[in-house]
């Protein structure tokens, strides 16, 4: 199980997370990383976390003002990257450029799809997986795996008919050790989390419990 950390825009000490992060990671041996603001992904890094960018931009270096280049990403000290996630919507063809750009920085990625439908479609790009959220669940307080666990399943169901070898993550009110468990056990290889993490007042206890029950 993959717990990656979003920290969006949330007024949160993005390097005191980190380093719980780390600590929490190595302690429990559980894979988890951060995605900071692109501002940040050095100093996140620093932190010795697995850090993940929250989206790169469909270019190549040259003339693109604002964008969020993948080498400079990866320079930073990203290790990955969300693509489409479903506060920063891409068109397909752009979901596709950003998976090259990734590729060629050498980032693995996730990519973020709203519904099983899209799961397949995004799985039909090859990234290394995707992630089902329902809009409606993220930022809530109730876990995509209890409040629509048949969204999860079908959407492991769909990428596995694609390709087999497109992980499925899922996210949107994550929380807890058991909302972990219960992603996991609908065939959930990772989790995406944010505010359960980010605006809580003690982000590491929150880490200690997503980690319990793996
Ligand atoms: O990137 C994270 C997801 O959008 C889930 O956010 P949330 O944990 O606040 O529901």
């Amino acid at each position: 199980m993959f717990v990656l950390v979003n920290l969006k825009a949330y007024p949160c000490d993005g390097p005191a997370v980190a380093r719980a992060v780390r600590e929490v990671s190595e302690e429990s041996g559980v894979r988890m990383a951060v995605a900071p603001q692109a501002a940040q992904l050095e100093t996140i890094h620093d932190t010795g976390a697995e850090t993940w960018a929250q989206h790169v931009s469909p270019v190549e270096q040259g003339s693109h003002t604002g964008s969020t280049l993948a080498e400079a990403v990866a320079d930073a000290g990203a290790v990955g990257t969300l693509i489409n996630h479903s506060e920063r919507r891409l068109r397909l063809a752009d979901i596709d450029g950003a998976l090259s750009a990734a590729d060629r920085a050498d980032l693995e990625t996730v990519v973020c799809a709203n519904n099983p439908a899209q799961v397949g479609a995004a799985a039909a790009l090859a990234p290394d997986a995707v992630a089902v959220e329902p809009p409606e669940l993220i930022g809530g307080d109730v876990s995509v795996s209890t409040a629509d666990p048949g969204v999860v399943k079908d959407a492991v169901d769909a990428a596995t008919a694609v390709d087999e070898d497109v992980s499925v993550f899922c996210g949107a009110g994550v929380s807890t050790g058991s909302d972990v468990a219960a992603a996991g056990e609908l065939g959930a290889e990772g989790v995406l989390l944010a505010s359960g993490v980010a605006k809580a007042d003690d982000p590491e206890a929150v880490l200690w419990d997503l980690v319990s029950e793996i």
